[in-house]
């Protein structure tokens, strides 16, 4: 029986290009350190159940592992395998699973069920797709410090997580461990990463896949999808230490709502749109192009931090004409401008969520402090968080440990529940790019190359 094990994976934030990288233009992207943790407890094997216990949501539903719908999946003509290229979702499959889905939280409102509905599908894809209708019981228990719905890719951070836990569980996976070649490790993170994207499409409709792929890699990445293929990926090895604040609106929105206003406008005035999306596709070629020639950094190159911020400013700019702003968005930028201490632009799907500042050089700390302050007392939230953090790893056994180390037991379901807010999960099993945690492992791809 496989031991209790966790698994972990970033969110993100997206420099340039959201929204025009669902139409194929590029996009930059780096992975924060805020993240999801999945554990995953293996039952014995007369327990034939398997419970999907989301907390940050509410959702906590168990199946029964003999009433799922495998029949549908393990035909022989659809039958997927964990090296599988999926890239749409298979009508058949989602009308089996469908009633599966609809039966968590019948109780709850429908705006609250269907977010719940939503992460079931998700999780019940995969699951079936995968998993066998042999295989024993598990209870999946996910806990996030990723606010949701916020545009910091928490979506594709829990659908990291399932899909890694899922691969681990049917042993498609080696590792992560120290002395693993690249090539190996590069082929796991991807295999991940396109199981991911099969719950992406589960919960969004149509992401482009830069959430995921970020999520899973960590780092950070200058994505395009293609219009047929894989997307391409460039790892990008010179990202810079950029002085960035991430500032939270609070107001929750859906990405696949703000994708779905973009995608009207586009229908309604298809070569304005176009032209839009197009212009913010050449800001992040030009910020690629800059980062390969000049590094923009917050204490020397002013000019290339400069080029940066009006590439930023620009980026926003277009987003507004995109109609995926918002007043609270407007807010944060409008403090930042009369400050006149950086430049600010939305980043995920907009409409709310996140927004990220970049300070000019030689910004004094208490001026940011002063900002900090305001932005406080008009209720925006402000996440610290460092940007190129790692992607996807894993905790194998699930174990806690004591201050020098040392393993002290089991990191059971009731502790990981009761473990308190963001800084109880934390000190519990918080895992970032600047703290490396006894006991995780991280699929490393060679970077020298790139
Ligand atoms: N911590 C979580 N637990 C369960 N489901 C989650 C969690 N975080 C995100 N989700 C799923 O992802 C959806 C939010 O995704 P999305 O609208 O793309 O926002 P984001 O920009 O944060 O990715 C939620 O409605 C839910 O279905
Ligand atoms: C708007 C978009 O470009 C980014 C969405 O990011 P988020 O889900 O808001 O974190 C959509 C996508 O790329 O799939």
């Amino acid at each position: 029986m496989a031991p209790t094990f966790m698994v972990s994976a970033p969110g993100k934030a997206i420099v340039f290009g959201e929204h025009a990288a669902v139409y194929g233009k590029p996009a930059i992207a780096a992975a924060i350190s805020l993240r999801s943790y999945l554990l995953v407890i293996t039952l014995s094997k007369s327990q034939r159940t398997v419970q999907l216990n989301f907390r940050d949501i509410g959702l906590n539903h168990t199946w029964e592992i003999d009433n799922l719908p495998w029949d549908i999946f393990q035909q022989p003509s659809k039958k997927r395998s964990y090296y599988s290229v999926v890239d749409s979702l298979d009508p058949q499959f989602l009308e089996a699973i469908m009633p599966h889905a609809e039966a968590v939280s019948k109780h709850l409102p429908e705006k609250q069920r269907k977010i719940h509905i939503k992460s079931a599908t998700a999780f019940l894809y995969l699951f079936l797709s995968l998993g066998s209708s042999k295989s024993p019981g598990f209870v999946y228990t996910l806990r996030s410090t990723i606010p949701i719905g916020a545009g910091l890719g928490s979506s594709a951070s829990v659908c990291v997580c399932l899909s890694a836990a899922l691969l681990l569980q049917i042993r498609a996976l080696a590792g992560p461990h120290p002395d693993q070649p690249p090539d190996e490790a590069e082929m796991q993170i991807e295999h991940i990463n396109r199981w991911a994207f099969v719950g992406e499409l589960c919960i969004h409709g149509d992401p482009s896949g830069v959430d995921n792929t970020v999520s899973a890699g960590g780092k950070a990445v200058m994505f395009q999808r293609n219009a047929s293929g894989p997307p391409s990926v460039i790892r990008l090895t010179k990202f810079p230490k950029l002085p960035l604040l991430l500032v939270d609106t609070q107001q929750q929105r859906s990405t696949a709502t703000q994708v779905d206003k973009v995608k009207t406008l586009k229908a309604n005035h298809p070569e304005i749109t176009e032209t839009i999306l197009d212009g913010i596709g050449k800001i992040a070629t030009s910020a690629l192009e800059l980062m390969s020639s000049a590094v923009p950094s917050g204490s020397g190159n002013s000019d290339a931090l400069g080029h940066w911020g009006a590439l930023i400013g620009m980026n926003h700019g277009f987003l507004v004409s995109l109609g995926v702003s918002h007043p609270r968005l407007e807010r944060i930028r409008e403090l930042v401008d009369y400050a006149n201490i950086g430049w600010t632009k939305l980043t995920g799907a907009g409409g709310g969520g996140c927004a990220i500042t970049l300070f000019r050089s030689g910004i004094e700390e208490q001026t940011i402090e002063e900002l900090e302050q305001k932005f406080t007392t008009e209720g925006f939230q402000i996440h610290k968080t460092i940007l190129g953090a790692d992607g996807v790893g894993v905790l194998w056994p699930a174990v806690f440990r004591g201050t020098d180390g040392k393993a002290c037991g089991e990191i059971d379901q009731t502790m990981f529940e009761n473990a308190d807010s963001v800084q109880g999960i934390n000190q519990l099993v918080g895992v970032g790019a600047q703290e490396n945690r006894e006991g995780w492992g991280f699929w490393t791809r060679d970077l020298s190359t790139r």
